[in-house]
């Protein structure tokens, strides 16, 4: 039998479906593939499914069509996506903060918030490669002050999620006995 979650009913939430949460930097797309391997998952990532779909960077998209366009994008492809049977998700920093994707990730699997402070998240933005074109190159205090106040307005979003894991001390095994899987 082929696993396809179908859009919109309740058939992905027995599906074994692992959703990563928080904020840009905080370690969704490392946690995520590390622990699909721990636990011979799929994975996917949100972020290079947009890519794939589009056919161009989120840089490039952003500076195309605007952030409303990819929200929209990003959106259907949460939804859209055929998870298989036992998948990590690792979303995009902003998923949980638009339309009903938070509900709808909290319906469809477990929901994990990867939750860090902002001088320990400006520090990995720093030196990360990923072009996130939200930061608009902001460095330093610049960065710090600006991911308080995104933080501020985003953590309401992030909080629903089902487990709360500190980002610091990450293990695979830790999640592993966290999330009962
Ligand atoms: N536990 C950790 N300790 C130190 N650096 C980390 C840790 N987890 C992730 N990183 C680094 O932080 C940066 C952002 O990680 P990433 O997985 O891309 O985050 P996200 O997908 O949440 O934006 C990357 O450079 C990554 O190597
Ligand atoms: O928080 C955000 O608004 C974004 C986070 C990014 O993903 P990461 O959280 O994996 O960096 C990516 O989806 C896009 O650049 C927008
Ligand atoms: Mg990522």
């Amino acid at each position: 039998m082929i696993d396809i979650s179908v859009n919109n009913d309740d058939s992905g939430s027995g599906k074994d479906l692992i959703f990563f949460v928080g904020f840009m930097g905080c370690g969704k797309t490392t946690w995520g593939r590390k622990l699909a391997a721990h636990l011979q998952y799929s994975f996917v990532d949100l972020d290079h499914a947009l890519e794939e779909k589009a056919g161009m960077s989120i840089a490039d998209y952003f500076s195309s069509y605007g952030e409303h366009a990819f929200r929209k994008l990003e959106s259907s492809v949460l939804k859209e996506t055929l998870y298989p049977a036992k998948t990590v998700i690792s979303t995009g920093g902003g998923v949980p903060c638009f339309f009903d994707n938070m509900e709808w990730m909290n319906a469809h699997g477990k929901t994990v918030y990867i939750k860090l402070s902002p001088k320990t998240l400006a520090g990995r933005l720093e030196n990360s490669k990923t072009e996130r074109p939200v930061l608009q190159g902001k460095k330093g205090d610049e960065l710090v002050a600006f991911i308080t106040a995104k933080l501020a307005e985003r953590e309401g979003y992030y909080e629903q999620a089902e487990y709360i894991v500190n980002g610091i001390d990450l293990s695979v095994e830790g999640l592993q006995a966290e999330l009962h899987v």
